[in-house]
């Protein structure tokens, strides 16, 4: 609390947000986040370095803006991470249902995005995706509800980009839970960013 700064920006004003799509490589960050933006399903699997994608839509009767970092899930290039952790202002952590490992990896990421912030709260939406494939599952869904509720301010689904199950969902949570935040801490300016550097 005491970090933020209340006074310059009214957090119920603010209609642009900024996040991050994070998880391993293939569990279909870029397939969900395309599903959302553009309506459609990227079938061909083509590892992503980091692409930027916007949408506006309604929310609750007002319209917001998201701009969405797809970032890459390949080891080479996990180091970026921080980077995007510490100007993203909330994240989509993606699983897939079908594969145990990438479950496991979102508790790393979820470990390293709590010390890159230094805040109690990040808002976070917890995806296990590709549930049109469910007969193949490997993570039942109690243990993402779960993972979800250890985190505060997280949300979570099951989805497919595939079948578009949850899509939208998935990006409404995590503007909810941004402005939750910022209704909660208001929002940090950029002057008070700049007084903490001169001190
Ligand atoms: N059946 C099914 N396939 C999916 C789903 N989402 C993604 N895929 C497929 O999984 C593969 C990987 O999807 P991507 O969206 O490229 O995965 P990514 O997480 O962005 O991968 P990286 O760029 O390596 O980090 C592609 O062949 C997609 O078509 C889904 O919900 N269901």
């Amino acid at each position: 609390m005491g970090k933020k700064d209340k006074s310059n920006d009214k957090p119920q004003n603010k209609n642009k947000f900024f996040v991050a799509v994070m998880g391993a490589g293939s569990v279909g960050k870029s397939a969900l986040t395309v599903q959302f933006t553009q309506g459609v399903f990227i079938d061909k699997y083509d590892p992503t370095v980091e692409d930027t994608y916007t949408k506006s839509f309604d929310l609750d009767g007002e319209t917001v803006c998201i701009e969405v970092l797809d970032t890459a899930g390949s080891e080479v290039l996990v180091a970026m991470r921080e980077l995007y952790m510490k100007n993203a202002e909330g994240f989509i952590l993606v699983y897939s249902i079908l594969v145990r490992s990438t479950f496991l990896e979102i508790k790393d990421i979820v470990e390293q995005l709590f010390r890159v912030k230094e805040e109690e709260e990040v808002p976070i939406v917890l995806v296990g995706n590709k549930i049109d494939l469910d007969a193949h599952r490997e993570v039942p869904t109690n243990e993402g509800k779960s993972l979800a509720s250890s985190y505060p301010n997280c949300d979570f689904w099951e989805a497919s980009s595939k079948d578009r199950i949850n899509v939208d969902n998935v990006f409404y949570s995590i503007v909810k839970r941004i402005k939750e935040k910022y209704k909660n801490e208001g929002t940090p300016t950029k002057e008070k960013k700049e007084k903490c550097i001169l001190m």
